[in-house]
């Protein structure tokens, strides 16, 4: 409070700056650079901020398994820039008064048409694992897909919160497995199934084998 009371300085009645009210200014100015960068440097401002702190406070192994895509991570950048050439195209002079982006997939809403998509090992970066993430995905309004490969169970998800939630799987040879899977996801309230069918085979993720 001190240094808040000596910021605010005191007048000269004439409305000129003393030279004791220019250093303050120049004080409070960088007092406030301080404080914002140090807030900067805590608080991601978008996506791809997030990344770095977690390539920050995660082991190396940890990070890359998130991080990495397969072979050359060909697709992996492919993916990337697909997302940059969507282009937005501002509308002005209209009434944004009320911005409302919520939508329904699958029938259930959502607060914006994006959802977390299934991903495994989520208790490598937390230990609540896919359960601190499906409270995200209900705070945010929003849908949980469970990958088969999580670190919960469908039990746990299911009674940490009131996410809607998909649960992602294969198709094993063994179709009574694959039966029993669904059935279980569909008696703990998950309301579709990810069927994901693009791995026959397991990506050849360099990093991982490095890091073995
Ligand atoms: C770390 C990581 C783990 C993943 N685990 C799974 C998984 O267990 N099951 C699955 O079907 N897809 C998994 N995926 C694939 C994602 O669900 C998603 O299809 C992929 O990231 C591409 O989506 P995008 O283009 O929206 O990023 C994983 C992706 C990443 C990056």
């Amino acid at each position: 409070q001190n240094t808040q009371n000596l910021i605010s300085g005191g007048g000269d009645c004439s409305g000129r700056l003393t030279t004791a009210q220019l250093l303050l200014s120049e004080a409070k100015s960088q007092l406030v650079g301080a404080v914002f960068s140090e807030k900067m440097a805590s608080e991601p401002v978008n996506v791809n901020e997030f990344q770095e702190l977690a390539r920050r406070a995660l082991p190396k192994m940890y990070f890359d398994f998130y991080n990495g895509g397969a072979e050359d991570q060909h697709t992996l950048r492919e993916n990337m820039e697909a997302f940059r050439r969507i282009a937005f195209q501002p509308r002005v002079l209209v009434d944004v008064s009320r911005i409302d982006m919520s939508t329904t997939i699958l029938g259930y809403p959502t607060s914006a048409p994006i959802m977390i998509a299934p991903t495994g090992l989520h208790k490598l970066a937390r230990a609540e694992g896919e359960v601190a993430t499906a409270r995200a995905a209900a705070a945010c309004n929003t849908i949980m897909a469970m990958s088969f490969s999580a670190d919960c169970t469908v039990e746990e998800v299911a009674s940490s919160c009131n996410a809607i939630r998909f649960f992602q799987t294969y198709v094993y040879k063994r179709r009574d497995v694959t039966a029993v899977l669904v059935q279980r996801a569909e008696r703990n309230g998950f309301k579709a199934i990810m069927l994901t069918v693009d791995t026959p085979r397991l990506g050849r993720r360099e990093a991982d084998i490095k890091n073995k």
